[in-house]
């Protein structure tokens, strides 16, 4: 991540998701801001496009911890997006869900550029992180059954991860014409609803070195 003069944009959704990668980030003072911008996707865009507004930035990354898909991303590692997916934006028929943009209606997608999560991911590996790069979901409404996780793994074959913000970030940056990126670390499994198998300490822990490693990078 070259930052060049300008900054980059790191949105997390809660104060310890924020504290984590401000650990990480070793508090300095280099070219990014971290937000804490609240839970969904809403909450996401507006605080990105506010911040936004000032014209300072280069890049935006939504980050903070989020459901892996198992098989795919595990409990503890580490998920870079190659795209940014609103999974549940559209209409349920009686055929079955149909997404905005097979209605006609705009998309659903947004791409990280390929270079960029070549890059991240790369680095991350090299400093001995567990990761996975793939399709990011944001969802306004987490996962708690078998069955959800099934339809969406259908939706979105290679689904990484699932979680409540990146799209909401990444539309905005789009509207910026500036390119996103999401990271996250894998606090669950996406499925059937267990909290007592939650581990958001240790998923903090590894979104910290996620950022102590890629501090260099911003
Ligand atoms: O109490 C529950 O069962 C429950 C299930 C899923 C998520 C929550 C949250 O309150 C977390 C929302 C927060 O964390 C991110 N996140 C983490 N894991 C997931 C997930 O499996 N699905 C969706 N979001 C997840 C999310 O980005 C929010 O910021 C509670």
């Amino acid at each position: 991540m070259d930052s060049g003069n300008k900054r980059v944009l790191i949105v997390a959704a809660v104060a310890v998701e924020k504290e984590a990668v401000l650990r990480g980030l070793r508090q300095n003072s280099g070219p990014y801001d971290v937000l804490a911008a609240g839970v969904g996707p809403v909450a996401a865009a507006a605080q990105t496009a506010k911040q936004l507004a000032s014209g300072q930035y280069q890049l935006v990354i939504s980050t903070g911890i989020a459901g892996g898909f198992a098989g795919r991303a595990e409990m503890g590692s580490i998920v870079v997006s190659e795209a940014i997916i609103a999974a549940d934006l559209g209409v349920n028929t009686q055929e079955g869900f149909c997404s905005l943009a097979e209605l006609g209606y705009g998309p659903v997608r947004v791409q990280t550029p390929a270079g960029l999560a070549k890059k991240v991911t790369d680095k991350l590996r090299q400093a001995g992180l567990e990761v996975c790069s793939g399709p990011v979901l944001t969802v306004t409404t987490a996962t708690g059954t078998a069955e959800g996780e099934a339809e969406l793994s259908r939706r979105v074959p290679g689904a990484a991860a699932e979680a409540m913000e990146g799209y909401g970030a990444a539309w905005a940056a789009s509207l910026f014409g500036l390119p996103s990126l999401e990271i996250r670390a894998i606090s669950n499994q996406v499925g059937p609803r267990d909290s007592g198998r939650w581990r958001i300490k240790e998923a903090l822990t590894v979104l910290e070195k996620a950022y102590l490693v890629l501090a260099e990078e911003l």
